[in-house]
């Protein structure tokens, strides 16, 4: 593989248009803003806002922007070229898209002949005639114009010919951009290759090239990337890959990859370390959960599970990553799991604060431990105050604030559905004494947590502060009907921090009481450890 030294390539980021274009994506004005803002950030040059003209929130973004404009990114309106058999300068499409008052306008025409017969139902002359007309007409508007030459690689398979003239014309007509788009996505990189010096040779004089791939082959990126190592200047893509279908080519995996593999300059060192920030800030905006296995980006992306993976990172980490996860704004973690080696356990405690080394005769008995528990349906990984818990148990360093003797609960069915309450009695032992509580929930586990802290709060004030924040359930082995295993996990804070605690049996209240306990114990060892702190 060649590797290109810092040679600038131009991104051009989509989110706003074709990334609203994806099924069940949907951002106001302001979410639009506050994205445009974070990609100028990230340093991306080019930003497709939308298509003025098509919908009054496309127009109110470019009016923003011209109030506030971007600090160093061209805000670029899109739309098509005129419709047939019409002048440019009476098309309203063409002048909501001048109204924008923007530098760079970027414009897209058809490439494939079926498309001008079939879907323009219009002559294969008309069609470089709207192409020609359009662009000399926003020329002459004071415009730059990109053009996206959409289903290029489709159009060039059918007939070549007809393809080429129609970027031709947009050359001739002064674009200065030619985005070769794989608007269907089904094309291959070795294609993406092939077609894309095809081009180069059919122009006598340099042109600018860009390229604008589509995910349904899951081939966005590689095309991408085929087309930057045969040639093409412009990138186009998304954030998270989010856009009509399967999506757009992944900036967030593409701009990487080029900068740090191929060594193209996209975007400064110190914005491609806030890659992963961005990431999830878009996809909080535009309400998706962030794909934590996602590359380079996700949550995953640099988690190790594997204790012989965990064993050697922690030697060299070039041993299981193939960056450092720092270049893109995201951390190594690591999972504690029935996979887990010592490894795991020992940067764990290191974690925790827990000093153990491998010759510390508990260290495989934890490792033993979590295996055990693991294969009776625990899973530490999504609940790592319980992991500790478990360690300072093993270790014999587990403070006891109490102990459950037991509890009860009691359901008074309501008239209507959701109006039903639970009674939670419990008995606990705090030094030596007993203490009898009952509290009400409208559910079996509020109830028991409820009742549990009237009785705690007189020994531990600070259990006031702590609260449930989250509660899920999952059967193991549904086949067995109700007699099923069933993991809780339930989450608590205390304000500034949040724990995660587990519990399985085939008693759902009773798993979900451990995840309970443990949660409330786990927050009394925080606030311990905050006390000792202080002191
Ligand atoms: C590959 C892409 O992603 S292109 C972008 C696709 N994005 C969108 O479509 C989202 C925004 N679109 C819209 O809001 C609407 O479709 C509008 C406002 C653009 C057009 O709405 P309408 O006028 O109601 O037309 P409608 O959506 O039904 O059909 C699209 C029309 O555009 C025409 N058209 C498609 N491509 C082009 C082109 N490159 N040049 C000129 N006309 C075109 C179609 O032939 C069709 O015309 P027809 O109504 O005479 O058959
Ligand atoms: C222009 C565009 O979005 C496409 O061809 O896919």
């Amino acid at each position: 593989m060649t590797v290109n030294s810092s040679q600038k390539l131009w991104m051009y980021d989509t989110t706003l248009r074709d990334g609203t274009q994806r099924e069940g994506l949907s951002v106001s004005l302001e979410d639009k803003l506050r994205i445009a803002r974070r990609l100028d950030e990230l340093g991306i040059p080019f930003i497709e806002g939308g298509w003025p003209g098509a919908n009054p929130k496309d127009v109110q973004l470019f009016w923003q922007l011209q109030e506030q404009p971007l600090k160093q990114a061209q805000i670029v309106p899109f739309c098509s070229t005129r419709r047939p058999n019409q002048a440019a300068s009476s098309e309203p499409m063409l002048q909501a898209i001048l109204a924008a008052s923007t530098n760079w306008v970027t414009i897209f025409g058809k490439s494939w002949d079926l498309h001008v017969t079939e879907g323009l139902k219009t002559s294969l002359a008309e069609n470089l005639e709207m192409i020609r007309d359009t662009l000399q007409y926003l020329r002459g508007q004071g415009r730059r114009v990109i053009y996206d030459a959409e289903h290029w690689f489709d159009g060039y398979k059918y007939n070549p010919d007809y393809a080429l003239q129609t970027i031709k014309t947009a050359v001739d007509a002064g674009a200065e951009w030619l985005v070769l788009c794989d608007t269907n996505g089904g094309t291959l990189p070795h294609e993406v290759s092939q077609i894309v010096t095809s081009v180069i040779k059919s122009f006598p004089q340099h042109i600018q090239l860009g390229i604008h791939t589509h995910n349904d082959s899951d081939m966005a990126v590689a095309n991408a990337l085929a087309g930057v190592m045969s040639g093409v200047g412009m990138v186009q893509g998304t954030m998270n890959g989010y856009g009509e279908r399967c999506g757009n080519a992944n900036l967030c995996s593409l701009i990487p990859n080029l900068q740090l593999k191929l060594g193209y300059k996209c975007i400064e060192d110190d914005q491609l370390s806030q890659l992963a920030q961005t990431s999830r800030f878009v996809s909080e905006v535009v309400n998706l959960a962030p794909d934590d296995h996602a590359p380079f980006v996700g949550r995953s992306a640099f988690a190790h599970k594997g204790g012989i993976h965990v064993s050697a990172v922690q030697k060299n980490p070039l041993t299981y990553e193939h960056i450092e996860p720092e270049q893109v704004g995201n951390c190594r973690r690591i999972v504690i799991s029935e996979q887990a080696g010592v490894s795991n356990v020992l940067m764990k405690a290191r974690g925790f604060g827990i000093e153990i080394d491998k010759n510390h005769p508990k260290t495989r008995q934890i490792l033993q431990r979590l295996k055990e528990l693991e294969s009776q349906g625990y899973q530490f990984e999504a609940a790592e105050a319980s992991f500790e818990l478990l360690m300072r148990e093993v270790l014999e360093t587990r403070p006891s604030w109490f102990q459950v003797k037991g509890f009860q609960i009691h359901c008074d069915l309501g008239k209507a559905v959701l109006t039903t309450k639970a009674l939670a009695t419990v008995k606990v032992a705090v030094n030596n004494e007993d203490i009898w509580e009952a509290a009400e929930g409208n559910g079996p586990v509020a109830a028991l947590d409820a009742a549990l802290r009237k009785g705690l709060v007189k020994f531990y004030p600070q259990i006031q502060t702590f609260e449930l924040t989250d509660y899920k359930v999952r059967i193991l082995n549904g086949h067995t009907g109700t007699s099923a295993t069933t993991r809780a996990i339930v989450e608590l804070g205390n304000g500034t921090q949040r724990w995660t605690t587990i519990g399985v049996s085939n008693n759902i209240l009773e798993a979900s009481y451990q995840a309970v306990v443990e949660g409330l114990e786990y927050g009394l060892l925080l606030h311990s450890q905050l006390n000792a702190e202080v002191r």
